[in-house]
C-alpha cells in the first residue's frame, strides 16, 4: 500500500477525499484503520480504499502512514504500532500539540516523521498545511511530503515553534469561517433572503474576498477601504463590528486556540 491513515475519521476522510480527487493515488492503493466500524465503512463507501480494524496491518503494509486520531489517542496509537514501523517508512502526523520530539520518544527508535497541520477544506483541494520534519527525513521524503500533501491544497514547511500559531490560523480557522457564513447568511435570511440563497451569497463572498487577498496581493485593509464609500452602507457595518470587538474577539478566539495546541 502506498499510503495508510490510523483513524478515518473526519481530517483522513477530507485528506483522502482531496487525494483521490486529484488521481495522485489510487483507492485501491489505500488503506485505512479505525475502531468504529461506522467510521470504517463511511471512507470505504465514499472513497473505495481498503480498510480494517487492525492498526498494525496499516502501519506493517503502508510507505507512508497518517496518524490521523484524536491527540488524546496518540500515544496508544504509536504504542500499538511502533515495532511494524521500519526506518524506511515516513510517520506523517496531523494531530496538534504532538511534538517531534515528544513523537520520536513515544516510538522509541528512529524514525522518519512529518508532523503538520492540515485543515478540512483539504476535501475540495483547498487546503492549507504546514510542516515540519525530524532529522530522519530525507530531502526525498520531503519532496513526497511535499507532493502528497500539496495534492489537496497548499503546502509550507515552516519552523516547529509556528505549528500552533498555524492551528489557529489555519487548523480551526474553517470552523470560524463557517460561523461567519452561517451568521451572515441568517442575518440575510432576517432580511427575507431564501436561506439556501444565502448560504450561497454568504460563501461566495467570503470565497471571492480572500481571492482577492490572494491573488491582488493588496493589503486587507485597502481592500476593505475599497468596499467602504463615505458615508455608505459598509463603514456602517464596520463601526458596528468594531463597536462589538469583532476584531479583538477573533484575536482572543485564535490566542485561546493556540494555548490549547501548545499545552495539549
Ligand atoms: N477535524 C479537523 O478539522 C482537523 C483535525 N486535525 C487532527 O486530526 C486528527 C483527527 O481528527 P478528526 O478527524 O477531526 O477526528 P475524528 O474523531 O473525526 O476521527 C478520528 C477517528 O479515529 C478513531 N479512533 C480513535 N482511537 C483509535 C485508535 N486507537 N485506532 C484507530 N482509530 C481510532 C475514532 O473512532 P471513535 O470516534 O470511535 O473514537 C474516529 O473514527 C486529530 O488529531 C485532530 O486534531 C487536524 C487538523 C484539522
Ligand atoms: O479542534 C481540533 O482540535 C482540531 C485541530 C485543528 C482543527 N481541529
Amino acid at each position: 500500500m502506498k499510503l495508510g491513515f490510523i483513524g478515518t475519521g473526519n481530517m483522513a476522510g477530507a485528506i483522502m477525499g482531496g487525494i483521490i480527487r486529484k488521481g495522485i493515488i489510487k483507492p485501491e492503493e489505500i488503506i485505512g484503520s479505525d475502531i468504529s466500524e461506522a467510521g470504517r465503512e463511511k471512507v470505504r463507501e465514499l472513497y473505495g480504499i481498503c480498510v480494517t480494524d487492525d492498526n498494525r496491518k496499516v502501519a506493517a503494509e503502508s510507505e507512508v502512514i497518517v496518524l490521523s486520531v484524536k491527540p488524546q489517542f496518540y500515544a496508544e496509537a504509536i504504542a500499538q504500532i511502533r515495532d511494524c514501523i521500519s526506518e524506511e517508512q515516513l510517520v506523517i502526523t496531523i494531530a496538534p500539540g504532538k511534538t517531534l520530539s515528544w513523537l520520536e520518544e513515544q516510538f522509541g527508535k528512529p524514525v522518519r516523521i512529518v508532523r503538520t497541520m492540515p485543515n478540512t477544506p483539504a476535501l475540495v483541494g483547498e487546503g492549507m498545511t504546514a510542516a515540519c520534519a525530524n532529522q530522519y527525513v530525507t530531502e526525498e521524503n520531503r519532496a513526497y511530503a511535499l507532493e502528497l500533501l500539496g495534492a489537496f491544497g497548499k503546502v509550507e514547511f515552516v519552523p516547529e515553534h509556528l505549528i500552533d500559531a498555524v492551528v489557529a490560523v489555519s487548523g480551526s480557522s474553517p470552523a470560524y469561517v463557517f460561523l461567519f457564513i452561517e451568521a451572515m447568511a441568517d442575518a440575510a435570511v432576517a432580511e427575507g433572503m431564501p436561506r439556501q440563497q444565502a448560504y450561497q451569497f454568504a460563501a461566495q463572498a467570503v470565497y471571492g474576498s480572500a481571492k482577492m487577498v490572494l491573488e491582488t496581493g493588496k493589503h486587507p485593509a485597502e481592500l476593505k477601504d475599497m468596499v467602504c464609500s463615505p458615508a455608505g452602507t459598509t463603514i456602517e457595518a464596520v463601526r458596528v463590528l468594531e463597536e462589538k470587538g469583532f476584531r479583538s474577539a477573533v484575536i482572543e478566539a485564535m490566542k485561546a486556540c493556540a494555548d490549547v495546541s501548545r499545552n495539549l
